[in-house]
C-alpha cells in the first residue's frame, strides 16, 4: 500500500530524518515509536504528504505520492494529528460530519445514508449523548473521541493517528485501540501509529519501526523490536522484557535508568 524509499528532511540544515526505506501492507497494523524528538512526527507526515521531502520516494496504492491531489488524498487517507482538533465554535455531529464530506463529490448536502453513518459511528464511540454539545465544551479525552470519530466516518483505507491515546483515561485506551484493530479486521484497513507507550504498541501491532535520530534502528515485529538490547540503546533505560502471560507478546517494564 506505501512503499517509502531512501527518504531524507532536515529542518535548518540538520537533518530529521535520514535514509528510511520502508514499506506497509494493506491490512496491517504499524506502530512509530522512539524517543522524543527521533522524528516520528516528521517521518508521519512525509509517509502522508503534508510534509515535503528534501530526498526520496514515496508511492501509495502503486502510484507516486505526489501525483494525488489534497482531495484525494483526504478521501484515502484519515489522519488523526497530535494537536487533535482546532477550537471550532461547531457541535459534536457538525464535525463528525465533516468527515464524509471528503467522499461528497460535488454533491453540498450528506444524504441520508451519510446521516445515518455519522449517527452509527457516534454511537460506537459513545458520542451520542453530547451531539449537540460545542467542542469547546468538551474534555481532553471526549475531544479524542470527536477526532477520532470524524476520521473513522470518513472510511478511509489509511489511517494515521500520532498519538492517538493521548488525554485518554486506560479504559478508552484500550476502547479505541480495540475499535481500531476491530475495524482494521472487518474492513481491510491499514493502521500507521506513533504510540509512545511500547506495551500498547506490542499488544495492537502487528509490525514496529522504532527510530533513533531520524533512522529507522529496528524495524520488524514486536518480538523481533521490543528487545532488551534495542531499547536501552535507543531510550537510554534497563528495561525488564517478559512476555504478556494471555497475549505473549513482549511487555516491558521500567527497572531503571541505563545512563545513571
Ligand atoms: N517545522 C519544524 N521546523 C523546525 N524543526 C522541526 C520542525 N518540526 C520538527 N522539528 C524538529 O525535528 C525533530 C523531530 O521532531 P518530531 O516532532 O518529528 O519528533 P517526535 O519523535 O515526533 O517527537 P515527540 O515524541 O516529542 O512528539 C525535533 O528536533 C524537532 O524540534
Amino acid at each position: 500500500m506505501l512503499v517509502a524509499k531512501d527518504l531524507q528532511k532536515s529542518y535548518d540544515h540538520s537533518p530529521v530524518i535520514k535514509n528510511v526505506n520502508l514499506s506497509i501492507d494493506v491490512g496491517k497494523s504499524i506502530a512509530i515509536i522512539g524517543p522524543n524528538g527521533s522524528g516520528k512526527s516528521t517521518l508521519l507526515k512525509l509517509l502522508i504528504g503534508e510534509e515535503r521531502l528534501d530526498r526520496g520516494m514515496i508511492s501509495f496504492l502503486g502510484e507516486p505520492l505526489t501525483r494525488f491531489s489534497h482531495k484525494e488524498r483526504a478521501k484515502y487517507i484519515g489522519v488523526l494529528p497530535q494537536t487533535g482538533l482546532p477550537e471550532i465554535l461547531f457541535t459534536v455531529s457538525e464535525i463528525v460530519e465533516m468527515g464524509r464530506y471528503p467522499l461528497q463529490g460535488n454533491k453540498l448536502w450528506l444524504s441520508a445514508d451519510d446521516k445515518n453513518r455519522v449517527a452509527d459511528m457516534m454511537d460506537e464511540l459513545e458520542l451520542t449523548a453530547f451531539t449537540h454539545r460545542f467542542l469547546t465544551e468538551m474534555s481532553g479525552g471526549e475531544r479524542q473521541r470527536v477526532a477520532l470519530a470524524k476520521t473513522m466516518v470518513q472510511e478511509p483505507k489509511l489511517i494515521v493517528l500520532d498519538e492517538p491515546t493521548t488525554y485518554l483515561d486506560l479504559q478508552y485506551q484500550l476502547s479505541i485501540l480495540d475499535k481500531l484493530h476491530q475495524w482494521k479486521n472487518q474492513r481491510n484497513t491499514t493502521l500507521l501509529m506513533v504510540l509512545h507507550d511500547i506495551n500498547l504498541a506490542a499488544l495492537y501491532c502487528d509490525e514496529i519501526i522504532m527510530l533513533k535520530k531520524g533512522e529507522i534502528y529496528q524495524q520488524g515485529s514486536p518480538n523481533d523490536v521490543i528487545q532488551t538490547d534495542h531499547i536501552k540503546a535507543v531510550y537510554g533505560i534497563e528495561p525488564l522484557i517478559i512476555a504478556h502471560p494471555t497475549k505473549g507478546v513482549p511487555q516491558i517494564f521500567l527497572n531503571g535508568y541505563a545512563g545513571g
